[in-house]
């Protein structure tokens, strides 16, 4: 019979010896790193460390012993990298950007742009951001909104990028790759359906309703137990709500907010008609400066890796390693690089914090493409 203490006091002893020879390697790599802020060579050198994983298998008598050593010296030369990003940052060679920031965002000077028409969500979100009386326009489209803050015409842009039924807004996650904007902020509204009706009409007198296509599958067990109505998709929400109004008729309703009645006079003939009660839509307040509010909280970047196993594990370790807590990840395919993809990744922390700064600086030389997002 084995005796369990006496193997783990052996293992005891070669992890002394691992430790110590860790530390001996690390002050190794410090020595590199001197090196590298003198000349300014990169920190990952992909040449050296193939060959190193190569020769390290060679060492091994075991060939059952190959997988691991090579994953341990990966891991190895993971973390020496790491290290090293957090010596050159602390000699000032940093690869940030400038950015300012601001002690709040001034809500009462400026112009905000949405897309769609009052009473849309997008139109409550900014309300709800900006206060009753912000100074506003809105647009058709999500570019057009990008292209309002790019140019100046709109100093913010409320867009929305995620709803927790139906998932993240592809378009909104493109243009901010896109686009050189800023998220520098962001509004969660909770989406409450209501039947809208003019104030002469009953349930009873009902027999069309408008809605966005997303308004009428969210009510889809309301719908169902008026069967004998007949559904038509709309562009929009408050759209469906304006037609209401334009086209004078008492069994016509639409499927939209309570801020829709109030904008255009309708009555509420049911409130709170969707089927989940838990229907949120995330908005980011966008704007064309890299201007962040002070003590801000999350970040988004967004990168893109080779197609390579291990890519993305690889980028996503320096959040992991620089103990940052990653809040979500998203990908969208890059146009015109079949099944490649670049990925959308949120996690806490303020642009000035040590452990961000050292994580994106490991990203931006390890990815082919980090773009900083912004900081809300
Ligand atoms: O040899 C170097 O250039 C190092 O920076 C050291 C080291 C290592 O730890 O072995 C780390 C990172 C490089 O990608 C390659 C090797």
């Amino acid at each position: 019979m084995l005796d369990l203490n006496e193997i783990r006091t052996e293992i005891d002893d070669v992890d002394r010896q691992l430790a110590a020879l860790y530390e001996k390697r690390i002050a190794l790599a410090t020595k590199v790193a001197e090196y590298k802020i003198e000349t300014g060579k990169k920190v990952f050198d992909e040449t050296r460390e193939k060959q190193k994983l190569d020769k390290v298998a060679e060492l091994v008598s075991d060939e059952k012993n190959i997988h691991g050593v090579r994953e341990l010296f990966s891991q190895l030369m993971s973390t020496s990298r790491k290290m090293q990003y957090k010596l050159i940052e602390e000699h000032g060679l940093t690869l940030r950007e400038p950015y300012e920031t601001m002690d709040a965002i001034d809500k009462k000077h400026c112009t905000v742009v949405y897309q769609g028409v009052p009473g849309a969500y997008s139109y409550i979100a900014m309300k709800r951001f900006f206060g009753e009386d912000v100074n506003n326009f809105n647009v058709e489209t999500f570019g057009d909104a990008m292209e309002a803050v790019k140019d100046g015409s709109a100093d913010y842009a409320v867009l929305p990028i995620d709803n927790s039924t139906t998932g993240m807004v592809n378009q909104v996650y493109d243009l901010l790759e896109e686009y050189d904007n800023y998220i520098i902020g962001e509004q969660f509204v909770k989406v409450e359906h209501s039947l809208l009706g003019l104030p002469a009409a009953a349930i009873s007198d009902i027999k069309t309703v408008y809605s966005h296509p997303q308004g009428l599958m969210q009510c889809q067990k309301y719908l169902d137990s008026h069967r004998e109505w007949n559904s038509i998709s709309q562009l929009n929400t408050a759209v469906s709500a304006k037609m209401v109004v334009e086209q004078n008729d008492i069994s016509k309703a639409a499927i939209a907010s309570e801020e829709a009645a109030r904008v255009y006079g309708l009555k509420v003939l049911e409130s709170k008609i969707n089927d989940s009660d838990r229907n949120t839509t995330r908005f980011v307040i966008v704007s064309n400066k890299r201007r962040f509010v002070k003590g801000a909280g999350k970040m988004t970047i967004c990168f893109e890796t080779n197609n390579k196993p291990g890519a993305l594990y690889n980028l996503l370790s320096h959040i992991i390693y620089n103990e940052l807590n990653m809040t979500k990840i998203e990908s969208r395919p890059i146009e015109g690089r079949e099944w490649e993809f670049r990925f959308f990744v949120d996690f806490m922390g303020n642009i000035d914090d040590t452990n961000v700064i050292n994580a994106l600086h490991g990203i931006q030389e390890e990815a082919n493409k980090l773009k900083f997002l912004g900081n809300y």
